[in-house]
């Protein structure tokens, strides 16, 4: 693999050249972690590479660890496939989320993105004040924002909606999409050149995995399907998360990437269901589950067809897979806070030990 090809640039090679010069190290791009293993791809081929005792030893945070997309300091063991990281060079952009709470901690996400597609459908689901949110998030991060109207074939008043969203997104590019009918698709390749990396955000069930088909050439993601269990598909032995592109360019795709979505669009998931929670305010029992008590407005709107069913069940997807997520976050809330305390307790008994 050449470097060059994975993204490498006078961005990370002088910072590089400065301060690994004399050392026998060379450099790799992180394209996965599991249960902190990495895969590193480098001149050398795939590399499966472990943090180097020293760097684990210094870290104080998530951040001072290897996400997907970053560049790694790595003394490589081509002849065992193997690589040890001994740091991490300094980050062009990242996508994050400030985790709060009695930790205030970074979790990045994704790293080193040129240009992020901002995807939203041009269906019902379509929605300025989601487009505005993503921008923030797009200029946060430090990515050059794309803005991609997709599934164009659902949509009588493209020319209405691109107005609005030029409204809100001055300067910014906007693209009309339809994977279905191939409309659109080649305008965005040259956002896709040699070593060029861009990552996609937008709400589940846009297209961005029929879009990344297309930019692709193949069947490289499942789409259409509810991936109520997430890890199956995605943590299989050839899955990537860092993919290269056979006409170039390179494509970042993490679950993290695709739960920011759903994190930063907190609020408006209320805003885009307010029928929903008005009418379970007219439930008999204020702790309505609308499975089966009596009384229940949201049922008595199923029934009667005031309420869609498919809507329904689309609330309660969505708020499941928050739930599932809120608790995921929790767990790993917890064991940071673990893991900061064992930190203190050894370098106390270190100091103790020395006196
Ligand atoms: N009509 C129409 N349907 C599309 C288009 N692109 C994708 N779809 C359909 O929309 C559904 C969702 O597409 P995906 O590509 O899986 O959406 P996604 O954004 O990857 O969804 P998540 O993986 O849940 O984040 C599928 O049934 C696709 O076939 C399009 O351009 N037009
Ligand atoms: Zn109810």
């Amino acid at each position: 693999m050449k470097l060059e090809t994975l993204g490498w640039n006078s961005f990370f090679a002088e910072p590089f050249a400065h301060q690994f010069a004399d050392t026998a190290y060379t450099v790799g791009r992180v394209a996965l972690e599991h249960k902190h293993i990495y895969r590193v791809y480098s001149e050398h081929g795939e590399l499966l590479a472990e943090i180097a005792g020293k760097m684990r030893h210094n870290a104080l945070g998530r951040e001072d660890y290897p996400a997907v997309g970053d560049w790694v300091v790595v003394s490589a063991r081509p002849e065992e496939g193997k690589a040890t990281v001994h740091a991490i060079l300094p980050r062009k952009s990242k996508f994050s989320r400030k985790v709060a709470g009695t930790v205030t901690e970074e979790q990045i996400v994704a790293t080193n993105v040129d240009t992020v597609f901002l995807v939203n459908a041009l269906n019902r689901d379509f929605n300025v004040r989601k487009i505005e949110r993503y921008l923030l998030m797009a200029w946060e991060s430090g990515a050059n924002p794309v803005i991609i109207l997709s599934k164009a074939d659902l949509c009588d008043d493209v020319e209405e909606k691109v107005r609005a969203v030029e409204s809100v997104a001055i300067g910014v590019p906007i693209h009309v999409v339809s994977s279905l009918d191939n409309i659109g698709v080649d305008e965005l390749r040259p956002y896709l050149g040699e070593g060029r990396t861009i990552a996609l955000l937008g709400s589940s069930g846009v297209g961005k995995s029929t879009l990344i088909n297309r930019l692709h050439g193949h069947e490289v993601m499942d789409t259409g399907s509810i991936r109520e269990d997430d890890d199956r598909g995605r943590h299989t032995t050839t899955h990537r998360e860092l993919i290269l592109l056979p006409a170039g360019g390179i494509l970042i795709d993490t679950p993290g990437m695709r739960e920011l979505q759903l994190w930063e669009t907190g609020d408006s998931f209320e805003e885009s269901f307010k029928d929903i929670e008005e009418l379970a305010e007219s439930c008999y029992y204020r702790d309505c589950t609308h499975a089966k008590e009596p009384d229940c407005a949201v049922r008595g709107a199923l029934a009667d067809g005031t309420l869609d069913q498919g809507r329904w069940n689309n609330y309660v997807k969505l708020q499941k897979e928050a739930a599932y997520l809120a608790r995921k976050e929790d767990q790993r809330l917890q064991l940071a806070e673990k893991e900061k305390w064992k930190k203190i307790n050894q370098s106390q008994r270190k100091m103790k030990h020395r006196k």
